[in-house]
């Protein structure tokens, strides 16, 4: 019989731990004391879903792992290494890349022109950004038009695509449906599938959870600035009780 190796015996730490960790995570912006001790964990290769009611701090949690609000108390690990007291810039220069709300867009900058700013490691690879107008084929139809041209949907597209457009070990994406028809929503979502089956490691804010509860391998549910449930989709899926204590609606409730 074949004798294990040694990796067989001992896996390698690096693969055992989560990607991305926060523990105890406390952010105060300003007099305010918006984070009170998040616990998140992230594992490679996974979509992890943050969901929550409005206020409960999703947004200042993304921000406060890209060092753009401080953690005032906590740590943040991603990758096995300690990031909490790091430079927003060398935070993403570790491999985060973050979309946030607002779809971050130069819009009198054309399409090709965004995505030639966000890449920060030489001109941009034609076979990646092939790969990526393969799910965001609105991109290549407006490669050469001004991105404030575009409709919501597709503005949102090219913020992915800045965030893409080399590759980064955890993309953070903060509610990239607010807003959208839902023709735009399915297709974004069809794209995070894609990305996902590519090996990307993706953790996506969203408020609408029909839209995720198909495509989250995990589901965590904060209020009041901490995170209250964690497991995974699967489990909050198929539970309306729980839906309806930590979202104040049923899963089954189509909007
Ligand atoms: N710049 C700020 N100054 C003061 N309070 C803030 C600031 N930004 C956010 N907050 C407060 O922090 C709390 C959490 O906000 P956050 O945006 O993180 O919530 P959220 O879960 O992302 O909500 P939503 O789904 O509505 O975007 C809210 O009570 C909000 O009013």
């Amino acid at each position: 019989m074949e004798r294990p190796t040694p990796n067989m015996l001992a896996p390698d730490p690096a693969t055992r731990q989560p990607l991305l960790r926060l523990t105890g995570v406390h952010t105060h912006i300003g007099q305010y004391h918006i984070l009170h001790g998040v616990d998140l964990q992230v594992a490679r290769g996974e979509l992890a879903v943050l969901l929550g009611r409005n206020g409960a701090g999703k947004t200042t949690t993304l921000r406060t792992i890209m060092g753009l609000w401080r953690a005032s108390s906590g740590s943040i690990h991603f990758d096995g290494r300690d990031i909490t007291r790091l430079a927003t810039s060398d935070i993403a220069r570790a491999g985060i890349a973050y979309v946030p709300e607002n779809m971050a867009v130069f819009s009198d900058l054309t399409v090709r022109e965004n995505l030639v700013l966000a890449a920060r490691d030489g001109p941009l690879d034609a076979a990646r950004v092939d790969w990526i107008c393969g799910f965001f084929p609105a991109l290549r139809m407006f490669w050469h038009r001004p991105a404030g041209n575009l409709s919501g949907g597709q503005k949102q597209m090219v913020a992915i695509a800045r965030a893409i457009v080399e590759p980064r070990k955890l993309l953070l994406v903060d509610e990239p449906t607010k807003g959208l028809a839902p023709a735009i929503v399915h297709s974004l979502m069809a794209a995070f599938r894609e990305l996902k089956a590519q090996g990307a490691t993706i953790l996506l804010v969203e408020q609408n959870v029909h839209v995720v509860r198909a495509l989250g391998d995990t589901a965590s549910v904060m209020d009041g600035g901490r995170v209250v449930h964690a497991g995974p989709m699967a489990v909050l899926a198929g539970d309306a009780a729980l839906q309806q204590r930590l979202l104040g609606l049923s899963l089954d409730t189509q909007p």
